[in-house]
């Protein structure tokens, strides 16, 4: 092998990646500016440059080399996995023509595979691995041109030798890639993206070759898929690490590689990538496995690749255990590993800088690592692997103390918590039988209006959140709105939703969930155990950004500032209070509370989720004590915190499972739970949503037009099932007859009696005008299906399964 950049050795302290988005998230202004023609693509430009050279400052600042390769250069202004799709030239052939005459894309062309045009729908949006971030999924087909396009990665490694940083340049490695992708709508059936793979590598040479001439001595190729059980069987897997990488290191003139396996570990596949010729394997030591004796010996002697531990935990906010992880690396060394300290993960999971919150309780953010706290600790890390503990001591007391303190500091433990827990029957988590519970339910007038219509209509929870719902909440938290009067809008606004409900004619109502910001902070905000940043802002995709909470405590409904007093009753109940009509109460599942915040370290998951269900339990009794007939329970997130390895799945199933069923089955037989998930792709979940033993489910399906029911059908699932019918994430108005035919298609494969009918999710990110337009058809087309499935006279509600009234 032959490098043309001078051989610098891999660094001893470096990260795989840092949050894009900006201390004060000037990258989400910068796009949104330029999306809305505000500004110029020269001011785009500008405001990213600046921002990645801002972010080398201050990684040098924190104690990485400024020219020793340890910086990543990592700033996709909207997605890596697009960075890389342009950087190959990967243009599918829906956007074949935005491509110039080279075969490329230029930043307003990936913006459109981003966010679509008039007459596109963009890449598919999925989520990241077991995480809360959504890449954009590459379209693949035999034809796919394939063209490198280094410009943008080229011009970034010289903007920063220009200011004095030798970076590392970061592309998706090619199996990873391709394994990401999806087929081309034009693909023949079983054509394989992976196919593509030989066609692929000498795009990436040529790449590679590109960035060594612009001065990269390392370059990064992330492949995160290898961690995962995948479609494609582990031979073939095996197969396509064998014919990448040695494939890429004999390129003339390369780089030196790092391959990162961030998010679990490779297992089988870490032989053949450690024995490719590659100078650098990550690995990450916080969701993966120690290796094991025979898996470290691919790193010792002549010629192995350096281990690029990943020991400080990218995706959570816990200050590490730096003596223990100290040990650990020590060990690797011993083993006869040459070992660079890193981040387990890119830290674009977690926010900046926990110097940042100065309003969290001083305890608490002494237990806290945000990106550059965890560049700190990588630094310490590395000096006390190089130089000794003595090195560090003062370090590695200073975080011993830290978690120390957080073992008894007051809320961490709560006897009263920890009792009820630990008491559980598993009659606590059991309901009857479901068909008693039907009959219990069918006999039923919730309300003073009378039993429900077969058919019910009904929305998710939320309702439009105005620009006067979010100015009033914003005046209120800045304390320009008194509490009495922020309550009487909150009061007012529900008045007006419940009042739109009943004109539109819809079955079931909702309180709108005006006083909720975010489906899991408000709970946070009302639950002992939990704090909120003000600045931990992280990416979710594009310019889109969430600000998970923090769960450090255990969680009850009591403890300071709390009364133990229901907090969604005052808003619940008031909705039930104006109408005749059945209201639906409307919780955030303990699945989900988790999954979309930093939960606590040191206790098993499962323990964390069954103390946030016991505080919902009590939630879901104080709504039925005071009248709510219906309970619904949101888990859109059961799916996502699904383990990537399959051996690992049953186990999270049965003890996410189990939290729902503690939350919810408190309540009377005829008392009915419902619950909501929002993804379509149900395969592998569809055993554990039987599990959860809700009376009904609403789940996404109106742009797989009802093809999650095949699923359910095959399973034997006979609860009631909300199959959306309207498609929320654009503005689009569905036609009544629309919604008939996907009636009619759902009837197919449902029985009538168990149909209801309802949008795909919540609706608080629409408007006014499409919303009253599309629940008016949704109604009309509902009492359309209604008369039909009534037809003929006789056993009206007993369709049978598979066929047609
Ligand atoms: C992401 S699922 C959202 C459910 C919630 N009840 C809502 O309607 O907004
Ligand atoms: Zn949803």
């Amino acid at each position: 092998m032959s490098t043309t950049t001078p051989a610098v050795p891999f660094p001893a302290a470096t990260i795989t990646g840092y949050p894009r988005i900006g201390r004060r998230r000037e990258l989400k202004q910068a796009l949104e500016a330029y999306w809305a023609g505000r500004s110029t693509r020269e001011e785009l430009e500008a405001a990213a440059g600046e921002l990645q050279l801002a972010t080398y400052r201050r990684l040098v600042e924190l104690g990485l080399g400024a020219q020793d390769a340890s910086l990543p250069a990592a700033f996709p202004l909207y997605d890596q996995v697009l960075d890389t799709t342009v950087a190959l030239g990967a243009v599918p052939s829906r956007f074949a023509d935005l491509a110039g005459a080279d075969g490329r894309l230029d930043l307003d062309g990936s913006f459109v595979l981003a966010r679509g045009d008039a007459g596109r729908a963009p890449l598919e949006l999925t989520k990241w691995f077991d995480t809360n971030y959504h890449y954009l999924v590459p379209e693949i087909g035999p034809g796919t041109p394939f063209t490198a396009s280094a410009g943008r990665l080229v011009a970034d490694v010289r903007r920063a030798a220009e200011n004095g940083f030798t970076v590392r340049p970061v592309l998706v490695g090619p199996v990873s890639f391709l394994l990401l992708a999806k087929a081309d709508d034009d693909a023949p059936a079983g054509f394989d993206p992976l196919q593509r793979l030989a066609d692929l590598l000498p795009v990436y040479a040529q790449l590679l070759g590109e960035l060594a001439a612009a001065g990269a001595p390392w370059v990064q190729l992330e492949e995160p898929a290898l961690v995962a059980d995948q479609d494609v069987p582990a031979a073939r897997l095996a197969a396509a690490v064998q014919e990448a990488y040695p494939a890429l290191t004999a390129v003339p003139g390369r780089p030196r590689l790092l391959v990162t396996t961030s998010y679990g570990s490779p297992g089988a596949l870490l032989r053949p990538l450690a024995r490719s010729g590659v100078e650098a394997v990550h690995l990450d030591l916080v969701k993966g496995a120690a290796p094991a004796p025979a898996e470290l010996a691919l790193f010792a002697g002549e010629g192995a690749p350096v281990l690029v531990a990943g020991a400080v935990d990218g995706r959570n906010v816990w200050r590490a255990d730096l003596a223990g992880r100290l040990g650990e690396l020590e060990d690797l060394a011993r083993a006869g590993a040459r070992v660079a300290v890193a981040s387990s993960t890119s830290l674009f999971h977690v926010p900046h800088d926990v110097a940042e919150e100065t309003r969290l309780h001083p305890l608490l953010r002494s237990w806290l690592a945000f990106a550059d706290q965890k560049v700190g600790e990588i630094v310490t890390l590395a000096r006390g692997l190089a130089a000794g503990r003595g090195a560090v001591a003062d370090r590695l007391a200073e975080a011993a103390a830290a978690r120390r303190s957080r073992e008894d500091a007051p809320g961490v433990r709560d006897a009263a918590v920890r009792e009820r827990a630990a008491s559980l029957t598993s009659a606590e988590i059991g309901r009857a039988p479901a068909a008693v519970r039907r009959a219990a339910q069918e006999g039923r007038s919730f309300t003073a209006s009378g039993p429900l219509p077969p058919l019910p209509t009904t929305t998710i929870g939320s309702f439009p959140q105005t620009a006067e719902v979010r100015a009033a909440r914003a005046r209120h938290r800045a304390g320009a709105l008194p509490d009495a009067e922020y309550e009487g809008f909150l009061r007012e606004e529900i008045e007006r939703v419940v009042r739109l409900q009943e004109e539109l004619g819809l079955d079931v109502l909702v309180h709108g969930e005006p006083e909720r910001n975010d489906m899991v902070q408000y709970f946070a905000e009302h639950l002992d155990g939990f704090a909120t940043t003000v600045h931990g802002w992280v990416q979710s995709y594009g310019s889109r950004c969430t600000r998970p909470s923090i769960l450090w405590g255990d969680v009850s409904r009591e403890g300071p500032g709390l009364r133990g007093e229901a907090f969604t009753v005052p808003w619940i109940g008031h909705a039930q209070s104006l109408t005749d009509r059945p209201v639906k109460g409307m919780l955030t599942g303990p699945v989900t509370i988790l999954a979309w915040s930093f939960v606590r370290d040191d206790q098993p998951l499962e323990q964390t989720a069954r103390q946030v269900a016991l505080a919902l339990r009590d939630e879901v009794a104080d709504l039925e004590a005071a009248g709510i007939g219906i309970i619904q329970v949101d888990e859109p997130a059961l799916r996502e915190l699904l383990p990537l390895r399959r051996a690992d799945q049953q186990a999270y199933l049965g003890w996410s499972v189990d939290a729902f069923r503690l939350a919810t089955s408190g309540v009377r037989d005829e008392t009915q739970i419902h619950t909501h998930l929002c993804y379509s792709e149900f395969g592998e979940v569809v055993g554990a949503i039987d599990g959860l033993d809700a009376d009904v489910t609403s789940i996404e399906a109106a742009r797989s037009r009802m093809e999650v029911l095949t699923d359910l059908e095959a399973a034997g699932f006979s609860r009631g099932i909300g199959p959306g019918v309207w498609d929320i994430h654009s503005p689009r108005v569905p036609g009544q007859e629309e919604i008939e035919q996907l009636l009619e298609r759902a009837l197919e494969h449902v029985p009538a009696r168990t149909l209801w009918v309802n949008p795909d999710c919540g609706l608080k990110t629409r408007g006014y005008e499409e919303t009253k337009a599309s629940l008016e058809h949704l109604v009309a087309a509902a009492r359309t299906a209604r008369e039909r499935v009534a037809q003929p006279a006789g056993p009206a509600l007993i369709v049978q399964h598979g066929s047609r009234p």
